[in-house]
């Protein structure tokens, strides 16, 4: 390495995923300077081994499965899906991962990109050993961001860690389709990527430990089970997996009764945590407990509880996004990222003292109450809030309003359309705490729903919101007349 460059800047984020660049522009807007530290590529997982090239594979099979399901329009359809256009139109979404238009962002927006990987060093400073063989030293007047997402969880599974195994990026990047794919883990990446695999043409079978889409109400998890059942996905759902092994270049998974599926490709998708390994955590008091990994905790403005001081304020360590914790969702990281970068500024500038007001924008509240996530597969589950259990949990007076989703719009949008719809409601203040829509097309419903929440529209008011005709959306209208009204 190259002597040490010391450099100063107002604000230094670490990772340059989609809630790093948040946290960097609005940190500039609001009339900071500030430096960006990524390792890999701008843009990160979501722009190149995640969102978009997951739902840019995914996108093709739904429309002509839509199609396909539409009298009129189905006899005209005759093709099945073709992998290369599908592939070509994933590479185009993620530039072939070249970074350089959001390199240009980067620069018409006057952050500082600095490549390379970064390593907190003490309170305010950051060691970057760059990718041009220079180490920098950089030092944050007002702040340093930990923005550096998550990594997948890879299951304690005898002779797994020794095979060569798909995470999530191998499925997103692949320039194949397997002849066989066994997709370990049944949540929401699980079901995404299967469903995309199989509709290229993939023999594909899913194993989980439980049912599918646990964090989703099961009437919601149980229709993309059919769906996916419908596209010849065989599910073995209640399984463990005793083994793995590699011979052959197959893939031998051996299951918890002693059955084995043999595939060409296998995907492992049991979840993710925080990427906070290496990043030296333990030189501002961050420790992880024993045989665990680091978890932050932040409050409102995304401020890391229990980071050093350097003497002169505590206040100088935020995390936002996956690092954080909070949500694995590249939207909910950018609403943090703005919280966040707007509470920098606000310091900065003497404008906030001590944990910003709930629903400010300086304050992530929405973490709390509502937090959207739609699953894209065919059919879709789209929900947002509290579920039942959750809202009970909290001491939450709640009820449930659930029907099968039968409008003129669910009719008109494909043949034997079949859907699923919930809301939670806070019987004390009437207003809706939670909501699921399951069923093809519904994740452009969720938006309303989530506005209702943050809003806290109540009941009675809500009944004055007109869904057009024929729209899916006049499920609002039958949930709110089977609620009562
Ligand atoms: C298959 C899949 C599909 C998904 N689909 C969706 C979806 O449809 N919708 C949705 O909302 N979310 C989706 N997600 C989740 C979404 O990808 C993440 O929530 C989002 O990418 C998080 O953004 P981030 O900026 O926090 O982290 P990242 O995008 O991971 O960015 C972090 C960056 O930090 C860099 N970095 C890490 N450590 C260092 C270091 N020490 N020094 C320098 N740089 C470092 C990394 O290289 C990376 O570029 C999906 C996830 C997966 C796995
Ligand atoms: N559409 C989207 O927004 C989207 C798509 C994909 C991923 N994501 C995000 O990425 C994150 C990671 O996705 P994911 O599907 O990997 O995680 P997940 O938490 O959704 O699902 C993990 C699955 O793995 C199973 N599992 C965990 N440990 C296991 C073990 N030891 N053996 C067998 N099974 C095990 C769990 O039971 C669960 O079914 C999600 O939290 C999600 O927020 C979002």
């Amino acid at each position: 390495m190259a002597d040490n460059n010391v450099r100063e800047f107002d604000v230094i984020v670490i990772g340059a995923g989609a809630v790093g660049e948040n946290v960097a522009d609005r940190v500039v807007r609001g009339g900071l300077t500030a430096a960006i530290v990524e390792a890999e590529l701008v843009g990160g997982e979501c722009s190149y081994w995640a969102c978009i090239p997951s739902k840019a594979l995914l996108r093709p099979g739904t429309a002509l499965h839509t199609a396909q399901s539409v009298p009129g329009a189905a006899d005209s359809v005759t093709k099945v899906l073709d992998p290369v256009p599908v592939f070509k139109n994933r590479d185009y979404f993620t530039n072939k991962w070249q970074d350089d238009s959001a390199v240009e962002w980067l620069d018409s927006a006057g952050i500082e990109l600095v490549r390379g990987r970064a390593h907190i060093t003490g309170p305010r400073e950051v060691h970057v050993d760059g990718k041009d063989g220079t180490s920098y030293s950089l030092k944050a007047h007002h702040a340093v961001v930990v923005a550096t997402g998550s990594t997948p969880v890879i299951p304690p599974i005898e002779g797994l860690r020794s095979v060569p195994y798909w995470t999530t990026r191998g499925a997103t990047s692949a320039k194949h389709v397997p002849g066989r794919l066994v997709v370990l883990g049944g949540g929401v990446a699980g079901v995404e990527i299967a469903q995309a695999f199989a509709r290229l043409g993939s023999k594909v079978t899913i194993i989980a430990r439980g049912r599918l889409l646990s964090s989703f109400h099961e009437e919601a998890a149980s229709l993309v089970a059919a769906g996916l059942r419908a596209d010849g996905i065989h599910l073995r759902l209640g399984t463990d997996v005793a083994s793995v092994e590699h011979k052959d270049r197959s893939f031998n998974v051996t299951l918890g009764d002693g059955t084995v599926v043999s595939c060409d490709e296998l995907l492992v998708t049991t979840g993710r945590r925080p990427s906070l390994d290496n990043l030296g955590l333990e030189n501002v008091g961050l420790d992880a407990e024993d045989g665990k990994h680091l978890r932050l905790t932040t409050d409102p403005s995304g401020l890391v509880e229990g980071a050093a001081s350097d003497g002169t304020s505590g206040l100088w360590l935020y995390a936002s996004g996956d690092a954080a914790g909070a949500a694995f969702l590249t939207h909910q990281g950018k609403y943090e990222a703005r919280a966040t970068g707007d509470a920098i500024v606000a310091r900065a500038k003497g404008t906030l003292h001590g944990t910003p007001k709930p629903w400010s924008s300086l304050a992530k509240t929405a973490d709390e109450y509502a937090i959207p996530s739609v699953v894209f597969t065919d059919p879709e589950v789209a929900s947002v809030g509290w579920s039942f259990k959750q809202a009970v949990e909290k001491g939450i007076n709640a009820s449930s309003v659930e029907l099968p989703i039968n409008v003129s719009g669910s009719q008109l949008h494909s043949e034997n359309y079949r859907g699923w719809a919930q809301l939670v409601v806070d019987e004390d203040r009437k207003v809706v705490v939670g909501a699921t829509f399951a069923g093809p097309g519904v994740s452009e419903l969720l938006h309303g729903a989530t506005i209702a929440i943050v809003g806290q529209v109540p009941l009675d008011r809500l009944w004055h919101a007109v869904p057009s005709f024929p729209t899916i959306s006049e499920v609002w209208l039958r949930l709110l007349e089977k609620y009562g009204l």
